[in-house]
């Protein structure tokens, strides 16, 4: 028996575009996200990768990435679960910085401490930020548990009891996943997958828009380690520009 998961980092959203820290600040796609996000279904269509469930983050960047792939692959109809756990890492006081100045306020060594060491989270946010998400209904059954900043290793904590409990009972009724969230989300959900030790995920980024599927082995072991772009040529370029954010 062999499983089936499609992962996809939502479309570029405006502030991609703006070159910001997102984390969990709830913001859409823009023009060029949402053209991202129906190549996707194209592409699962062209490849017939259909999923039969799809779980997605709180956050409409994902969740609308998710509708447009799906409507054009006809398949608006499948089940959605929707879990917090899935969402962005939350960036702490760099939710809503642009990426550029804080490059150039801290230098390279600090800047990418925080965005891509696994364990060094960013200084907390305040409560009363208009950043925060403290108070946000959404997250009304996390209670006082809403975070105020994340590193990648607080995401996988996060995640994995939800990957054990929830993904992987899909998987294992014979479903095709499909997993809509965010570039460290998914980041972290990798690593998991892959065996990527807590150095080299450092160099790990994922593109916009553009599906990666994995075929996994009765243990959930990839028996395509790394998983395949189902457009690697896009993929590459994405991956580029992911890497230099805040380069420019
Ligand atoms: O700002 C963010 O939330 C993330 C994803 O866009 O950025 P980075 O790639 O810098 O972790």
């Amino acid at each position: 028996m062999t499983y089936k998961l499609i992962l996809l980092r939502h479309g570029h959203s405006e502030w991609n575009a703006k070159n910001l820290f997102t984390g969990w600040v709830d913001v859409d796609l823009n023009d060029q996200g949402r053209a991202e996000a129906v190549r996707g279904g194209e592409l699962l269509v062209e490849n017939n990768i259909l999923p039969d469930i799809l779980y997605t983050s709180r956050l409409k960047r994902a969740i609308n990435t998710a509708n447009l792939a799906l409507e054009k692959a006809d398949r608006g109809w499948i089940d959605v679960k929707r879990d917090w756990r899935l969402n962005e890492r939350h960036y702490g006081a760099l939710q809503g910085k642009d990426k550029a100045q804080t490059l150039a306020e801290y230098g390279e060594e600090q800047f990418m401490t925080w965005r891509r060491s696994y364990d060094t989270p960013p200084p907390p946010l305040a409560d009363d930020s208009e950043f925060s998400q403290v108070g946000d209904p959404r997250y009304k059954d996390l209670g006082d548990a809403v975070p105020r900043t994340e590193c990648l290793k607080d995401v996988l904590i996060r995640l994995l009891p939800y990957w054990e409990s929830d993904i992987k009972a899909d998987l294992k009724a014979g479903k095709t996943v499909l997993v809509t969230a965010h570039g460290n989300s998914l980041r972290a959900l990798v690593k998991h997958l892959d065996g990527i030790s807590d150095e080299d995920i450092a160099g790990l980024n994922i593109p916009t828009g553009i599906p990666l599927v994995y075929e996994l082995d009765e243990n959930f072991k990839p028996l395509n380690p790394g998983g395949t772009y189902l457009d690697p040529e896009a993929a590459a370029e994405s991956i580029k520009a992911v890497a230099n954010q805040g380069k420019k």
